[in-house]
């Protein structure tokens, strides 16, 4: 006798929040048996799965019992941080080449905007459209052309509407956007606001990152911020995964030539001073710039900066590897 589909049996909301999840539906002399992978859930979606398939199985006039093995098969969803002591450094442009080039070297990856004051990542990742919608009070990420889906409070907020919170309110809005339905990503890219507040705080002891990349322009003052904001990491006890010089070295667009308006070499000696790792050099460069602003990070392309952010995503997966 052919086994009875199960699957298709289940109601469409169900079905549709179970994808990719159920890797065996059987029922055997009355017991429906189901090996659900729970990877990346929290035990009270777990628990409400398991009760929406009873419910659901229950009354079959096949079923006398429902089981509902759980296996969590994928690494667990992990959260990497990005940071920096102040602003304008180039954290969210790093995050977004770097979620793009995670995604480009095959890892499932999330990006979320915690820069809730001053919301970059619609803008970068070109989906400044998008509104998200919501499934069980929970926020479902916004899918970007670039296969690294985010949310952004860009996403929430009316265009050029000011975002003024105070630190609780800000810190329930990264909650929000944070624990959302991010389903199978296992990297969860944090561009975090910049600078070492009681919001950054919070976030860091509440979702407790894997790690944290900081990233720092060559700039003396840029550099000592970098430093406290290692502090802030040290506080929460989130490993420094390792530091980013951004806007190394201009790249004249018109000759070739390179010079050095901030000084060249700072966050590497810095690293080295500090005993971290230095993940990389991205130059100060026309087309990065202009890539963010259209909606065309150039770690989805083909240049010279897509290796550049490449190579810094190679670093991280090999962090994550050894750190797992
Ligand atoms: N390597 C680079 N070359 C040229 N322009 C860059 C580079 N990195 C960032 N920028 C530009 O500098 C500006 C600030 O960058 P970005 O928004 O990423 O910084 P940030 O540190 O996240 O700032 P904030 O904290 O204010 O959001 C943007 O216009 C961005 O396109």
């Amino acid at each position: 006798m052919a086994e009875p589909d199960i699957v298709a049996s289940l109601p469409e909301a169900l079905a549709a929040s179970l994808e990719g999840r159920i890797q065996s539906a059987r029922i055997v002399k009355g017991r429906a048996m189901i090996v659900l992978d729970v990877a990346g859930l929290d035990t009270d979606e777990r628990a409400r799965i398991e009760a929406d398939l009873k419910a659901a199985l229950s009354p079959r006039a096949d079923v006398d019992e429902v089981r509902v093995i759980q296996t969590a098969q994928r690494t667990a969803r992990r959260i990497i941080a990005v940071g920096s002591g102040k602003g304008g450094v180039g954290k969210s442009t790093l995050a977004a080449n770097l979620a793009i080039a995670l995604k480009r070297a095959g890892h499932k990856v999330g990006l979320v905007d915690a820069d809730i004051y001053g919301p970059s990542q619609p803008l970068i990742l070109d989906t400044r459209d998008a509104k998200p919608e919501a499934r069980d009070s929970k926020l479902i990420p916004v899918e970007s052309r670039f296969g690294v889906p985010v949310l952004s409070m860009g996403h929430l907020a009316k265009p050029g509407q000011a975002i003024a919170w105070r630190g609780p309110m800000a810190g329930n809005a990264l909650s929000q956007l944070i624990d959302a339905h991010w389903g199978e990503t296992d990297i969860l890219i944090v561009d975090l606001p910049p600078g070492t507040g009681d919001v950054q705080l919070t976030m860091l002891q509440k979702f407790k990152p894997a790690g944290a990349v900081l990233v720092s322009t060559p700039q003396d003052l840029a550099l000592i911020d970098a430093v406290r904001a290692g502090h802030l990491f040290d506080q929460a006890s989130v490993p420094v995964i390792g530091l980013v010089e951004n806007m190394a070295g201009y790249v004249c667009p018109h000759c070739g030539e390179v010079s050095d308006p901030f000084g060249a070499g700072g966050v590497e000696a810095a690293a080295t001073k500090l005993d971290l790792p230095f993940l990389g050099r991205i130059p100060l460069a026309l087309e990065i710039r202009e890539g963010g602003d259209a909606g065309d990070p150039p770690a989805a392309g083909d240049g010279i900066h897509a290796k550049s952010f490449a190579a810094i995503a190679e670093k991280l997966s090999r962090w994550l590897a050894a750190n797992g």
